[in-house]
């Protein structure tokens, strides 16, 4: 051989023993997954592996048992034994059977329940995370986006349900199958011929042995190029769904079912156009999904012909053995039986080791999913500072920037907000003032900078404690779909009297009294048919009642009146004094004229505090509150 010839050869050698130790390497990767998911499993459903080993176990060794009964039943029908003899036997087999069958059926329906479980468990927990995560982690884009693409994973690669009843169960089937129908097979392949034609003589030669194990052989080395073809498939067939259902949740739960949409849609005449883009959309993702099914098809009917070709050829093997009276005519079927259970159990393996990738990818990500970010936790930290006499609210040198955004929101913001103080804010829209009281009330954590109260620093002191100070209307206020009651008072038990004068303040009580259920009445009907659609406004009044009911020592009201009519408004302004009593009011608005209530205001410009002082001495500076005050008051002249 050449030098470079053989360096070739070596190269092609180290190639393929690299390969091999890659295949292995991955094998005992996906293995060592494989054991932490099961791990996983048991946390999020008790004993899920062990009732699932259970289940596999019994329910393999039952259909042994059947066939094994089944061919016992033949051999003595075939040896013509007395009647009572088989008559007995078979009930015999059958209450063995039924007792099987029943244990199987026992742990199969706790499996398949327990594998359902898992879901619904992991479900809950990513609600909880949600709700648990801490506001900065809760707007973050990358921490949303995972949360749907582990949702849209569980639906569609199953991830928990899909490794405990596939992947686990096609595991433990075949590995109780290898042992049932290997120790099976040596029993028949030592069987001897007992007559000595060619076909005896094949039958006792080592080439028996040699084509049996060869037909075993075959689909084992099939399987794996057609289940990677198929997983193949599966992962571009899963990678393109999880992108449909993003648009599909867009059109079902946001475009078509929202009310501010059902407006927008029929008054821009965009109905026909966005029904016509829907029905478009799901038409191709039908086409695409009908692909998707033909070559999977095509690809198992491959799988399916493999098998059964080499099973055919197994039954004339078998068949071989009982024509020369190896075996009997009732073990004929009792052999073929446990190989054709063999390739079955064989093809249902690869189909669900092929699904790992998928469904171990879910797993990871909703792993990922739990462990993202922060959630609020207030272990050891501090007590409140004693706030009796002061309650002073020092910001230094704060900046904030929003997670995935590289431009400032606030930038270098010193302010001091003293007890008792009415503190407007002013400014032109993106100018941060959403962003300064978010911070206040430490929703997010400043990107530089301190927040201190009473010379504690916020960061040091729990947000629940912390947050219970304040009372907050924030613009896009929100309101759950429970009862008027519920959204008012968030505590268990509640104060109707505190409730009906909260509602009253706010304006709203005289339309709450005059419905049947008063308080109780559900807001909107998406979870009570019976409940009522309030206008914008009588919301924004809910809302600010709901502020006021908490009574806490500062409230803030970002734009509180934007939804109101001006008697509304005027209303809100009369009770002013009341609603905010002896408390630290901070207040956002675009109406320059409720500047009046306050005692000092705070104009932002690109992200800055650029002016602060009364109205009187903003006015004198002809600033930029000089500006938006006049432009705001010349169409009221
Ligand atoms: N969740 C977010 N992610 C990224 N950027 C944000 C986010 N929320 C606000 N911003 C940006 O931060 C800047 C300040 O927003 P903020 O809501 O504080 O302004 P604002 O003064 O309250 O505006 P408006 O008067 O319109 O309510 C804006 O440029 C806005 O685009």
């Amino acid at each position: 051989m050449q030098p470079s010839t053989t360096r070739k050869v070596n190269i092609i050698r180290r190639g393929m023993a690299r390969m091999q130790r890659n295949k292995f390497g991955q094998f005992n990767a996906d293995l060592t997954k494989a054991r932490s998911y099961i791990r996983y499993a048991n946390q999020l459903y008790p004993h899920v592996f062990g009732i699932q080993l259970c289940a596999s176990v019994i329910s393999t060794i039952s259909i042994f048992v059947n066939i094994f009964f089944i061919g016992q039943i033949i051999n003595l029908l075939v040896r013509a034994e007395d009647q009572p003899i088989v008559v007995w036997r078979t009930v015999g087999f059958l209450l063995i059977l039924l007792v099987l069958n029943l244990i199987s059926e026992y742990f199969k329906v706790r499996a398949n329940s327990g594998a359902h479980l898992i879901l619904a468990h992991a479900r809950r927990n990513m609600a909880t995370k949600m709700l648990d995560a801490d506001y900065p982690t809760f707007i973050d884009p990358a921490f949303r986006k995972l949360y749907s693409t582990v949702k849209t994973g569980f639906t569609y690669t199953g991830g928990f349900t899909v490794f405990v009843a596939n992947i686990l169960n096609g595991l433990i089937s075949f590995g109780t199958t290898c042992v049932l129908a290997a120790g099976s097979l040596v029993v028949m392949i030592l069987a001897h011929a007992t007559t000595h034609d060619p076909l005896g003589n094949f039958v006792n030669s080592p080439w028996f042995i040699l084509v049996v194990i060869g037909l075993v052989v075959i689909p084992l080395l099939s399987s794996r190029p057609i289940t990677t073809a198929r997983s193949q498939i599966m992962k571009q067939f899963f990678a393109y769904n999880i992108q449909f259902n993003r648009v599909l949740d867009y059109y079902g739960e946001i475009l078509f079912k929202t009310p501010i949409f059902g407006k927008t849609l029929r008054l821009y005449d965009l109905t026909g156009k966005t029904v016509r883009k829907a029905r478009e959309d799901v038409y191709q993702q039908i086409k695409k999904d009908a692909d998707f099914q033909v070559r999977v098809a095509q690809v198992a009917s491959m799988n399916t012909l493999i098998t059964y070709g080499v099973v055919g050829l197994l039954y004339l093997l078998v068949s071989m053995k009982s024509a020369t009276r190896a075996i009997g005519v009732g073990s004929v079927v009792v052999y073929v039986g446990y190989l054709q259970q063999l390739m079955a159990t064989l093809a249902t393996v690869f189909s669900a080791w092929g699904q790992r990738e998928s469904s171990f990818k879910t797993m990871d990500q909703y792993i990922q999913f739990m462990n993202f970010g922060d959630t609020t936790d207030d272990s050891g930290k501090r007590p409140l500072p004693d706030l009796g006499t002061d309650c002073q609210i020092e910001f230094s040198h704060v900046s904030y920037r929003y997670p995935g955004s590289d431009r400032w929101a606030l930038n270098d913001i010193n302010l001091t907000i003293h007890k008792g103080e009415r503190l407007a804010i002013v400014g032109p829209n993106g100018s941060g003032k959403t962003t300064l009281v978010k911070l206040l009330v430490k929703l997010i954590q400043p990107t530089s900078g301190t927040i201190k109260i009473n010379g504690v620093n916020i960061d040091d002191l729990s947000v629940a404690d912390y947050q219970a100070l304040f009372s907050v209307v924030f613009q896009d206020f929100s309101l759950s779909s429970f009862s008027v009651n519920d959204n008012v008072s968030p505590a268990p038990t509640l104060n109707a009297a505190r409730a009906k004068r909260s509602l009253k303040l706010a304006g709203v009580w005289e339309k709450i009294a005059s419905l049947p259920h008063q308080g109780e009445t559900a807001i909107g009907t998406q979870l009570d048919a019976n409940g009522v659609q309030f206008s914008g406004g009588e919301l924004q009044k809910i809302a600010i009642a709901r502020a006021w009911y908490k009574d806490a020592p500062i409230i803030v009201l970002d734009e509180p009146t934007a939804a109101l009519d001006p008697i509304s408004e005027a209303e809100i302004y009369a009770h002013f004094n009341e609603l905010v009593a002896n408390k630290t009011a901070v207040y956002i608005s675009h109406r320059m004229s409720s500047t009046r209530f306050s005692s000092r205001i705070l104009v932002l410009n690109h992200s800055a505090i650029v002016e602060s002082g009364t109205h009187a001495t903003l006015m004198a500076q002809h600033g930029l509150y000089y500006n938006l005050f006049s432009q705001q008051a010349k169409y009221y002249q």
